[in-house]
Formats: C-alpha cells, structure tokens, sequence
C-alpha cells in the first residue's frame, strides 16, 4: 500500500517510515512539501495540531493511490501562568482515504527561558536552536528535543513515536470495521 507525507524534513519522514516497518506494515511512501496552513511557527497546541491536520489532508490530496496521509508539525506552547511556561510541543495527524482523522501528540520539553522573547516576537525556534548550538538545520537531525535531552530522544525517535500512536488508532479503527 501507499503512504504519503507531508514534509521533505528527514527527522519526519525517517520517523513515519521507521514506525510503519516497526508495525510491519508494508508501505511504499511518498513525500511531500505541503502547505500546514498555520503559521511558520505555530504558538500554541491548537495551531500546531492544526498544521499537522492540514499537511495530512493536503498530503493526501496530492496523492491519490495513498491509502492514508501523515502529516507532522513542530510548535511552542507559551503559558505566563505555568511554572515552565515556554515548552516545545509536537503533534501528529493520520487522514485515510475514508476521511478518517486521527491524532496523536509527542513528548514535550522545556526550553530555555530566554527563548520566550525571540519566540514571542516571531523568531522561529529552527533559527533560535541553530543560534543556542552554532551548527545548521537542527530541526532536521536531533532537533530541540534532542539537543535539551543530551541526545536521549532525538526528534525522529519522538515522532517515531507519534507515528505510532496515529498508526495504532487507524489499525484499531480498522480492526473495529471488519
Ligand atoms: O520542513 P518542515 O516539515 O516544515 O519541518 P520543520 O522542521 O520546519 O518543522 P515544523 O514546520 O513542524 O516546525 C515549526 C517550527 O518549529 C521549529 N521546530 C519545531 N520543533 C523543533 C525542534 O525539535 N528543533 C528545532 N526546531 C524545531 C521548526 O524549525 C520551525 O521553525
Ligand atoms: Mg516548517
């Protein structure tokens, strides 16, 4: 069967492609660079859970032989009234062709708290982790995640995961039907 992902970034599609063998499920996947509606660093659960919906469902537009589309995004949360208030935050959607929608969130982490007034005025967390570790396109190798957890969980692991949990929920939808 056919899998399509929204992104090109390798942290995503290294994670969708690892979860499907994990799950032995036999997939050819595609990728591509679609558009998540929302901004280019999303502020808040609700965006980012809506940028990954939007990659899903422009994913699967994109190609009609998919049985189901995985779209993943990146976001902040910012909260003045939490006691770690500017936290990264990741969330996953699966979309299939019978215009079942599932998600699944990932694993969250603080960052530096000097992050949260660049964040604020629109610097995007890509530019600021690359500034905090002097090398290029973290958000396509560990990522935040990996950089903040001394490489414990690298951004494909935590997506990996994701994946899982989306994939899981489209297997146990499909389980129901039969
Ligand atoms: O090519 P795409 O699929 O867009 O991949 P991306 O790395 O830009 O990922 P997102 O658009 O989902 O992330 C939104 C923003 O947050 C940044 N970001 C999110 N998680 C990150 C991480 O773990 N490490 C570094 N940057 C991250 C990312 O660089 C973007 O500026
Ligand atoms: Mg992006």
């Amino acid at each position: 069967m056919k899998v399509v992902i929204g992104s090109n970034n390798p942290a995503k599609y290294n994670a969708i492609e690892q979860a499907l063998v994990g799950l032995s499920i036999e997939a050819s996947t595609v990728r591509v660079d679609v558009d998540s509606g929302v901004s280019n660093q999303p502020l808040s659960d609700d965006e980012t859970v809506r940028g990954a919906l939007q990659r899903a469902r422009n994913a699967l537009y994109e190609c009609d032989e998919a049985v189901f589309a995985i779209g993943l995004e990146g976001g902040v949360v910012i909260d003045d009234t939490a006691t770690h208030n500017v936290m990264v935050c990741n969330w996953g959607a699966l979309v299939d062709k019978e215009g079942n929608e599932f998600i699944a969130g990932g694993a969250r982490i603080p960052l530096p708290e000097a992050f949260r007034g660049p964040l604020s005025k629109g610097i995007e967390l890509g530019e600021l982790m690359e500034e905090y570790c002097q090398r290029k396109d973290i958000r396509k190798h560990e990522g935040a995640v990996g950089i903040f957890s001394g490489g414990a969980i690298t951004r494909t692991q935590m997506f990996e995961h994701v994946c899982r949990l989306l994939v899981g929920q489209w297997i146990h939808k499909n389980k129901q039907a039969l």
